[in-house]
């Protein structure tokens, strides 16, 4: 968990976003971030976290706009979606796909873009045989796949990582590790995040602060800390309870 308490990267102040003519589904959310700094997103399916998000990325869904407040962004942002197969074009090798995005985003010859891609696979922990041979992504499993995504979102170069529930679709031990390879990077790096999640455990040892959001609203947030201690919104107590706890073990101390 990284703090850090300089001038906000990112500001958000009376965000509203509605679906044409005009249903209401993110109802004036505020929140900052500062540098290095995480912020979690938490609340149920459909409580507006992936809709702020894009918003925040300037790439709202067709058929919704922002219809209220102020998005004041210092950095370049970039994001890594729920669902890594579905972030990849399914036709077009692992390699080719993170070369192209360099190539668009650092300005540099072709060349040099294929070299910084491989660069960016080593440093997300890829084998080799994915940079030698041209592998495409039903070839690769689902958090290599993740991995390439996340490599993605860094040849944008960004300052603020956009995380949208990134494990959701992986199994619990990839989950782990994705987890912990974006915390290395981020130490390493020093963007802030941004992080949308529904698991309170994740939320819990990522982020700095959090914000707990219920049908489009904000119905908490704070110091994580703080507010998983002391949970004040009935809503956010629920969240809490309705995570299963371990069961201790008979015969241990
Ligand atoms: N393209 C769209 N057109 C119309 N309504 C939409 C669209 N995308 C999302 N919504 C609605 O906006 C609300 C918020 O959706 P959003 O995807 O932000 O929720 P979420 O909290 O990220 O949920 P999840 O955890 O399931 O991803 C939901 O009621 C959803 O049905």
């Amino acid at each position: 968990m990284m703090t850090t308490s300089t001038s906000p990267i990112l500001e958000i102040e009376s965000l509203s976003l509605a679906a044409k003519p005009n249903k209401i589904l993110v109802d004036n959310v505020g929140f900052s971030l500062g540098k290095g700094e995480t912020f979690g997103l938490v609340g149920e399916s459909g409580s507006g976290k992936s809709l702020t998000l894009r918003a925040i990325l300037g790439l709202l869904p067709r058929g919704i706009e922002k219809v209220g407040g102020v998005i004041k962004k210092e950095a370049t942002g970039a994001m890594v979606f729920q669902d890594p197969r579905g972030a990849l074009d399914p036709l077009c090798p692992v390699v080719k796909q993170l070369t192209e995005v360099v190539y668009y985003r650092q300005q540099l010859s072709r060349k040099a873009s294929r070299k910084a891609a491989l660069e960016l696979l080593e440093m997300l922990g890829l084998p080799a045989s994915l940079k030698d041979a041209d592998r495409y992504p039903s070839q690769l499993s689902g958090g290599q796949c993740q991995r390439v995504v996340i490599a993605m979102a860094l040849a944008c170069k960004p300052g603020i990582l956009l995380c949208d529930e990134p494990t959701t679709a992986l199994d619990v031990t990839v989950q782990r590790q994705i987890i912990e390879t974006i915390s290395a990077l981020q130490r390493e790096l020093g963007f802030a995040m941004v992080f949308v999640t529904h698991n309170l455990a994740i939320a819990a040892a990522m982020c700095s602060k959090l914000c707990v959001m219920k049908e489009g609203k904000i119905v908490e947030q704070g110091d994580t800390y703080t507010l998983l201690q002391n949970p004040q919104h009935p809503y956010t107590q629920m969240l809490m309870n309705s995570v299963l706890p371990v069961p201790e073990l008979e015969g241990s101390d």
